[in-house]
């Protein structure tokens, strides 16, 4: 009946709410409980009106049934890796060049990001509602694991606009925190299963699951860092107002993204990462150092395989203690 679809809209929308709150803004204004309780409230409401269940409900997390093989997709723009730099003068070469490039002389404005060390993804919204995603595959081709993605609590099943694009990529890394790594380890010695490496191979094995129920129990998050394609919206005119978009939306990005002017701010930030990457709680493997100016990167483009206007700058190789 009309107010019973009401109801369950109106619960919808309180549980996305909760969702951004909780995933996105770290503010949960409710306690766990409560959030649960409104779940359990909605999945009666559908239970009871089956004909009412839309995919895009917050009840439509835990995947269909499990696969038998991942379809493939092909990504409309390349999703590009990217070039490296191993000190502050690769750094300084990169800046350099990027100036030649532009004939400009004043300073540039970066976009930092830290290079988180997981699985790039690619995640498709159609009038705000998540329709596909794949993984990065070759950066041409990757595989269809729209039913792994949607398990993944802190990425939204529907953007938080009245207004959505018609089309919108986003493109993240999914990463798995240390501490869900060290269970999922635990576990695994417990029930004589094989244990994984490390946070980026066991985000690989739990994304390219084919049973979605197993992947729900991994705690994998996403942290989205660029658009790929967008249809119907005019997107802000630098990467960082994108994101803060992105955000607003209710796409989780890392908060550890900082503006820097020049290079010296850049190399302040990349050593203020580095000695805080023990305490982040999930693995990185260095910065992602960005022209900001969009403009500016669609005069710099791409050079084969990655863009003259971003280079990763890493750490050096951690030594692996032997577990
Ligand atoms: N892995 C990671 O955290 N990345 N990767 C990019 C990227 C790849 C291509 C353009 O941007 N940005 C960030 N923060």
């Amino acid at each position: 009946t009309q107010i019973i679809s009401q109801q369950i809209e109106q619960l919808r929308q309180q549980l996305r709410y909760h969702e951004y709150q909780y995933h996105v803004l770290d503010q949960p204004q409710i306690p766990d409980a409560e959030y649960d309780r409104l779940l359990n409230q909605l999945k009666q409401l559908e239970a009871e009106h089956p004909q009412l269940i839309s995919p895009d409900s917050p009840t439509q997390r835990v995947g269909a049934k499990p696969l038998v093989g991942f379809r493939q997709i092909t990504h409309e723009l390349p999703m590009l890796s990217l070039d490296n730099a191993f000190s502050d003068q690769d750094f300084y070469a990169f800046e350099r060049r990027i100036q030649e490039r532009l004939g400009r002389v004043e300073e540039l404005t970066f976009c930092c990001e830290p290079k988180l060390d997981g699985l790039a993804v690619s995640i498709l919204y159609l009038n705000g509602v998540l329709s596909q995603a794949a993984t990065r595959g070759d950066g041409t081709t990757g595989e269809d694991i729209t039913s792994n993605i949607r398990t993944i609590r802190n990425i939204p099943l529907q953007l938080l606009s009245d207004t959505p694009p018609a089309r919108l990529e986003v493109r993240g890394e999914v990463f798995m925190p240390h501490q869900a790594f060290e269970q999922l380890n635990q576990d695994a010695l417990q029930h004589g299963q094989k244990t994984f490496a490390n946070p980026r191979n066991a985000a690989a094995g739990s994304l390219r699951q084919l049973d979605p129920k197993i992947t729900r129990q991994r705690h994998l998050s996403l942290n989205a860092y660029s658009i790929g394609i967008s249809e119907g919206v005019e997107l802000p005119a630098t990467h960082y107002a994108r994101l803060q978009w992105l955000k607003s939306l209710g796409i989780p990005i890392n908060n550890e993204i900082r503006l820097c002017q020049g290079s010296a701010e850049v190399l302040k930030y990349y050593q203020d990462i580095a000695a805080k990457r023990d305490q982040l709680g999930y693995d990185i493997d260095g910065t992602v150092l960005k022209v900001n100016a969009i403009a500016l990167q669609e005069q710099l483009g791409f050079v084969a395989k990655a863009p003259r206007w971003a280079i990763a700058y890493k750490f050096p190789a951690q030594e692996q203690l032997t577990l």
